[in-house]
């Protein structure tokens, strides 16, 4: 089984269901073995767009990383995610964060997901789920520190898939 980390995204329509679809729809492949609260975050890179929703998740799968993309894929297509604006608003965005310990880049796929570092709205959700894990030498906590500046809400109640 292959031990892999998810970043979900939503800024368009219901963004909390949208959100539990989409992971509704991971387990049919993955097993999903945490999940974060959800945060509402400012938006990042075009900021004329309403803020988002975001989670962190774990997960156990025997996919391959880009039988993993081709699946996250089918599930944003499935949710009709339009791609328009570069950064901009999406019913639904799943990224792959973590894949084991591997280092991938082909042409479709980066992992560790190369933006990953300088997100709060990504490394946030993640802390909370894996205080432990240590990217690029360092804890989530020391990157955190270095990202003061985008501003994120933890929403009360917990995100039970
Ligand atoms: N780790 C990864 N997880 C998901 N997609 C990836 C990853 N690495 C590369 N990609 C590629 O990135 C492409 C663009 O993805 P997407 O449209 O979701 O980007 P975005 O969400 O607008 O921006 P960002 O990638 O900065 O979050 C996908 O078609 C996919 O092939
Ligand atoms: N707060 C926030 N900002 C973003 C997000 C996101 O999920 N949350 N996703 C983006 C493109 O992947 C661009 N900007």
């Amino acid at each position: 089984m292959n031990r892999v980390f998810f970043s979900l995204g939503s800024n368009l329509g219901d963004t909390e269901a949208n959100i539990k679809e989409a992971l509704r729809l991971l387990s049919e492949k993955v097993r999903v073995v945490r999940v974060s609260s959800f945060y509402e975050t400012e938006p990042v890179g075009y900021k004329d767009q309403p803020w988002f929703l975001n989670i962190a998740a774990e997960g156990a799968t025997s996919l391959s990383p880009e039988e993993l993309l081709q699946f996250t894929q089918s599930i944003e297509r499935q949710m009709k995610r339009v791609k328009t604006i570069v950064n901009g608003p999406r019913s639904i965005d799943v990224d792959i964060l973590l894949f084991n310990d591997d280092m991938i880049k082909t042409e479709t796929l980066t992992i560790p997901h190369p933006r990953m570092l300088e997100r709060a709205f990504v490394l946030v959700p993640l802390y909370e789920i894996a205080p432990g894990l240590i990217l690029d030498g360092r804890y989530i906590k020391d990157h955190l520190d270095g990202l003061k500046g985008e501003k994120i809400r933890k929403r009360l109640g917990q995100c039970s898939a």
